[in-house]
């Protein structure tokens, strides 16, 4: 047995039932192949509504995106695991959240004109805007060697404070705020994005950052060979160049 076959990544996946928009939970088969076809085993643990999350033996944490009133369900339940949230991610947890769940880490967020208390995790805060913000998206970043592309729908505007990095810089689509030009957060080992689509399939090299910050983590190396990406670059690219060419209508 290889050296690498024997290491193991413990992946949550939290409130899969609730927080699962656009396909989101392709992010975690995803996840789950890309370390399997390395021989590094996935222990994937979903966390469900009434359960108590711990956070402590976890590598990855997922939260997906969905619709405000399930957002506002999450929220209440991660508000009691807050501490220990903040704990994980201070000690360099990965912990990946598309759209709705990049809101809630946040101070707070919007629900219509309501102002809502968020895990405080990261420094930004969302509002509320209109129009809503729907459509397809491609974002320049330093996570990943091809643009992040896929779908954005969401009414909520996100502001990143002093000192956050953004994910990357919008190339197509409206990102954070429509204005700022900027897409995401990247906060110690957090990623925060409003790329649904899901994120992680036609993006590998996302999907692969995560992976390897994961184990630089726990193994102190992330030595990740390459695999054959040829069906995702080509995803990737098609619509990227779709994009770019202006064959699908901007907002
Ligand atoms: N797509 C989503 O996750 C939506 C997030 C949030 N409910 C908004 O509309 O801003």
């Amino acid at each position: 047995m290889s050296e690498s076959a024997s290491r193991t990544l413990r992946v949550a996946h939290l409130y899969p039932e609730l927080l699962n928009l656009y396909g989101d939970s392709g992010n975690i088969l995803c996840l789950r192949k890309r370390m399997e076809w390395r021989g590094i085993e996935p222990d994937v643990r979903e966390v469900h509504v009434g359960d108590r999350p711990s956070f402590s033996g976890v590598d990855i944490a997922f939260i997906g995106g969905g619709s405000d009133r399930e957002q506002r369900i999450v929220c209440d339940y991660l508000l009691e695991e807050k501490d220990e949230l903040a704990a994980f991610v201070e000690d360099g947890g990965v912990l990946a959240a598309v759209c709705g769940g990049y809101q809630l880490l946040g101070h707070s967020y919007a629900m219509g004109d309501q102002v809502v208390e968020g895990l405080g995790l990261v420094d930004l805060f969302t509002d509320h805007g209109e129009p809503r913000i729907i459509g397809n998206i491609a974002v320049e970043s330093r996570v990943s060697p091809q643009p992040i592309v896929g779908y954005e729908n969401h009414a909520g505007r996100t502001h990143l404070g002093e000192g956050v990095e953004p994910l990357g810089r919008v190339l197509f689509g409206r990102g954070n705020d429509g204005a700022s030009g900027f897409e995401g957060c990247l906060y110690k080992n957090v990623l925060g994005t409003y790329v649904h689509g899901p994120l992680l399939p036609k993006n590998p090299g996302v999907a692969d950052w995560l992976i390897a910050r994961a184990l630089e983590r726990r193994y102190g190396s992330a030595d990740l060979e390459p695999l054959d990406d040829r069906e995702e670059l080509a995803a990737n690219e098609v619509m990227y160049h779709r994009l770019m060419a202006g064959e699908v209508e901007e907002l």
